[in-house]
């Protein structure tokens, strides 16, 4: 795989991982892009489940709308036996069980976004990161942590995405992530995002030279 360095933002479901990125990507046009990850079918459903939920919230219909449309968009909804047969066809770079779905990067992912000279931006959960380390795509491997458990709790309840059953999931799955992106060696860097402009600041020096390299051959 060739192009500009990518980057893995891992960290707990609700740490902020999703608002850095689309503000990077926001704010670099035609620097970034991001690998689509592909989610069997089962996180659709559950999705959709989430839907009453959304509807009790004090939304106006259309912001609820792009809201939930826009998680959706997210991902590339596959069947669980077609991702099966992709992992098993070596058709994915890392795949992980992660609140009960399944979700992985394919190669073809990433090689799309590479074809266009861009930084790829992998959003991937632990598991995802230890998988990349055993492959050659030699990533910068960045760690988005929330301030407290308590912090973290409220914006997945603000989000109001979740369900009480796939919020403990993921409070759980956090409380693990927390204790394993401790481990030397796993990340180039760990951001604490309490403050967003203070954690942007921070993510945007990390990638300045990779942003640099990738303008300075457009121009
Ligand atoms: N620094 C911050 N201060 C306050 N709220 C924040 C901050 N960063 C993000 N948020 C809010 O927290 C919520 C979770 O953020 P986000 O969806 O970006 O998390 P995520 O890590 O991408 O989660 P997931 O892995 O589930 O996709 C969002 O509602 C977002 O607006
Ligand atoms: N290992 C992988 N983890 C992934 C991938 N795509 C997303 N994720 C992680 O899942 C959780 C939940 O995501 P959500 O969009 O349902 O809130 C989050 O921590 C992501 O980082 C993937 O392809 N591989």
């Amino acid at each position: 795989m060739s192009g500009p360095r990518p980057v893995v933002l891992s960290g707990p479901s609700g740490a902020g991982k999703s608002t850095l990125m689309k503000r990077l990507m926001k704010d670099h046009e035609d620097v970034f892009g991001f690998s689509v990850s592909r989610t069997f079918v089962c996180q659709l459903v559950l999705g959709l489940n989430k839907l009453p939920m959304l509807l009790g919230a004090t939304l106006l219909p259309v912001a609820l709308d792009s809201l939930y449309m826009l998680r959706l968009a997210d991902y590339h909804f596959t069947t669980k036996e077609a991702m099966q047969e992709g992992i098993d066809n070596g058709d994915f770079i890392e795949n992980a069980e992660f609140s009960g779905n399944m979700y992985g990067t394919s190669k073809a992912a990433i090689e799309d976004v590479q074809a266009q000279n861009l930084i790829c931006i992998l959003d991937v959960d632990i598991q995802g990161v230890k998988r990349i380390k055993e492959t050659d795509l030699n990533p910068i491997y960045i760690s988005i942590q929330p301030p407290s458990m308590e912090i973290l709790e409220k914006r997945l309840r603000d989000r109001q995405t979740e369900t009480e059953e796939s919020l403990q999931k993921r409070l759980e799955a956090a409380r693990i992530d927390m204790e394993l992106s401790k481990e030397p060696g796993v990340f180039d860097v760990v951001i604490i995002n309490d403050d967003l402009e203070r954690a942007y600041e921070e993510l945007k020096d990390i990638l300045n030279e990779e942003i640099q390299k990738v303008q300075e051959a457009k121009s």
